[in-house]
């Protein structure tokens, strides 16, 4: 069996058995460590998702965003370019309507889209990362797809890309593969790393 595949698959159920006081306690910490990065700080246009399939939540830090002015984003599923992502404008309230996987979404709309590389930094939900950056996601290649211009830019790359996850979704060593787009740093219930 691929091994990735076999990781994945074990890394998503670890997940998922966290508990839900567990869970409270690492999304208002890693919320914490999140709002005191300056790359932070300065982002005006954010990208957040909602948590599915155990993830770590970050409803505290679009809560927070959103008092602070931001305007934050969620990923929708491309209409028509093949396992992309837009951005949509989203505030807590504005409804919501599960895609093709469950994962909730707003609907989009043209005024509230936003190209990925007009965004300041993106919160990328993760199944596995390692040190360096690399990460390993649901294995549909969305944000890779979205992001792969980035390989084509030497001086300006776009957002700060920014995993966040639970620590024990951290492992020694990730081998990615030439499509994967790295991360700038990943932030944990515990910890920050930079790239
Ligand atoms: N919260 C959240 N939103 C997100 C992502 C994510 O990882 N987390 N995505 C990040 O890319 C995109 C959705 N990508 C996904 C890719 C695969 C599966 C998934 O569950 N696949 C099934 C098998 C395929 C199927 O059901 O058709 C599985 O692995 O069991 C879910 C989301 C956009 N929104
Ligand atoms: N830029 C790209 N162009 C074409 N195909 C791509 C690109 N990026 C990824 N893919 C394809 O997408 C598939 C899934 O890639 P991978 O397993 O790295 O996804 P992932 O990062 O885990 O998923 P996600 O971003 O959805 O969480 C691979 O088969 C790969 O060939």
């Amino acid at each position: 069996m691929n091994p990735s595949l076999d990781q994945r698959r074990r890394i998503r159920a670890r997940r998922r058995k966290l508990d839900p006081a567990y869970r409270r306690a690492a999304a208002t910490a890693a919320c914490k460590q999140l709002l005191s990065l300056n790359r932070f700080q300065s982002a005006r246009r954010v990208a957040l998702y909602l948590a599915a399939d155990g993830e770590l939540d970050p409803l505290p830090v679009l809560r927070k965003a959103c008092a602070m002015g931001k305007h934050c984003y969620l990923p929708v599923l491309h209409p028509v370019r093949e396992q992309s992502l837009w951005f949509v404008r989203w505030q807590p309230g504005e409804a919501l309507h599960p895609n093709r996987y469950g994962i909730a979404e707003p609907r989009w709309k043209p005024q509230g889209l936003v190209k990925p590389w007009a965004l300041d930094l993106v919160l990328m939900p993760l199944v596995a990362f390692d040190e360096q950056g690399n990460r390993m996601g649901m294995g549909g290649g969305y944000y890779d797809r979205s992001f792969a211009w980035r390989f084509h830019r030497h001086f300006w790359k776009g957002p700060e890309l920014v995993g966040y996850a639970y620590e024990l979704q951290k492992l020694t060593r990730i081998r990615a593969s030439k499509w994967d787009v790295p991360m700038d740093a990943i932030v944990t219930e515990s910890t920050v790393y930079m790239g």
